[in-house]
């Protein structure tokens, strides 16, 4: 691939520039101001400009992380102690969440026969915590908040991460929590009681990828811990501001947009719809039997098919290039499994083999298919990705930039159309 030669074409802040007007130039002369203008003029020619676009949790920003990976500047240590934190407090998030559903599902009295199960055979963990107690008091002090918080003001003495104010207030008083209470999350994730709530989430919104902090909790805990590049890839914190990053491939500058996704967002969108060259319209996959964190009735590919029939006909992308990512594939993989398709009312007219993986892809690839009013799309525009492989990206993200290239210099009539 050939972005080894990349660089990026302007310093690349954390997590993307906020989108900001463009930078003022003070020449000493008209003929500076002549020639920065004829300058700023080329680059706007030649300039991809490529908007990532979906509904809310479909993966542009974590695709968005991608492409800072492969062509821009590394992470600095600050950005890493914002993502520990975050990592941190994502944890926090996804336990409140298991713990409320593991009790509205009536399953504290398996928790108990568990625990009693496990006295017995002397397998309690922690001098003898059992899961139960686990349970008891991290519903205490992170759902129900019954017990009095404990103020340790030596907490982050030491720890690496500590806080960052990049992360936010909520996001550093959980991270804290979680340094507090992580031996009591890791006994209760590890209980057979909490296997059968996780088999269950499909109701409550817990991030998927999440799974993978919550096998790992003693690593994020540990005073030296700094996220990894796969932490911060998994790492969730929802846009809520267009966020522009600029980069240099191969003698090609490109502009790239990353946009919220959630309905309260996408009256933002707009101010980045001018002289777009393409947008990758990101849908998850695996969100066919789950409803939208922001409108608990609307299933999420619903949401994602509608919104992408909306893109597609929407009369500033007539000259623009759409591809389609059918993202979270390894969560789809997974999901089928258990999930029967043909089992969630909109899709009741599915008629493929359960836990079939090609049938499932296909008959989703059919739908957003059926959302175009001419039947143009090009297969090659299609991709099923997972955002979470850097070696998947990689090749999707290449072969991508190829064909927006090769699309683009088509439409300037550069090249002759097929
Ligand atoms: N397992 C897995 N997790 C993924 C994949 N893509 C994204 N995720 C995770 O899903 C969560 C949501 O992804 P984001 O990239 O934040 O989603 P977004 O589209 O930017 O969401 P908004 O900012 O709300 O619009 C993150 O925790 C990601 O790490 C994937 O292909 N596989
Ligand atoms: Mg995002």
């Amino acid at each position: 691939m050939g972005c080894g030669s990349s660089t990026p074409a302007a310093p690349s802040p954390s997590s993307g520039t906020p989108f900001a007007a463009p930078s003022t130039v003070s020449p000493s002369s008209n003929k500076e101001v002549e020639n920065a203008l004829e300058a700023a003029k080329h680059e706007d020619e030649g300039k991809i400009k490529m908007l990532l676009l979906g509904a809310g949790e479909s993966g542009k920003s974590t695709i968005f992380k991608q492409m800072r990976l492969l062509y821009g500047s590394p992470r600095s240590d600050d950005d890493l102690r914002m993502f520990g934190v975050v990592a941190r407090s994502n944890i926090i998030v996804a336990i409140r969440k298991l713990l409320t559903h593991l009790r509205a599902l009536g399953l504290e009295e398996e928790l108990d026969r568990e625990s009693k199960e496990n006295e017995d055979l002397d397998t309690g963990d922690r001098a003898g915590m059992t899961c139960r107690q686990a349970y008891d008091e991290l519903m205490a002090h992170l759902v129900d908040n019954t017990a009095a918080a404990q103020d340790d003001p030596n907490l982050l003495e030491g720890d690496w991460v500590g806080h960052s104010a990049r992360a936010g207030a909520a996001a550093n008083a959980d991270a804290k929590l979680f340094l507090q209470h992580f031996e009591n999350i890791r006994i209760i994730w590890q209980s057979t009681t909490m296997k059968q709530v996780w088999a269950k989430r499909s109701s409550i919104n817990v991030i998927d990828a999440h799974k993978d902090y919550l096998n790992d909790i003693s690593r994020i805990a540990d005073k030296d811990y700094k996220p990894t590049t796969q932490d911060i890839l998994i790492c969730r914190v929802r846009t809520t501001q267009v966020v522009q990053e600029k980069y240099l491939i191969d003698g090609i500058h490109f502009e790239v947009y990353d946009v919220g996704g959630q309905r309260s967002e996408r009256r933002k969108w707009i101010d980045c719809f001018d002289k777009v060259t393409a947008v990758i319209f990101v849908a998850s996959l695996s969100e066919f039997d789950q409803n939208l964190a922001e409108a608990k009735r609307t299933n999420r590919m619903v949401e994602a098919l509608e919104l992408f029939r909306s893109v597609c006909n929407n009369r500033a992308f007539e000259e623009t290039s759409i591809m389609l990512f059918l993202n979270k594939r390894d969560i789809f993989a997974d999901k089928i499994m258990y999930s029967d398709i043909a089992a969630q009312r909109p899709f009741s007219d599915y008629s493929g083999p359960t836990k079939d993986f090609d049938h499932g892809v296909l008959y989703f690839i059919q739908k957003f298919k059926d959302c175009l009013i001419d039947d143009e799309f090009n297969d090659s525009f299609i991709h099923v990705t997972c955002a979470t492989d850097t070696n998947n990206m990689e090749f999707v993200l290449d072969s991508t930039r190829t064909i927006i290239m090769t699309d683009n210099l088509k439409k300037s009539g550069f090249l002759g159309a097929d």
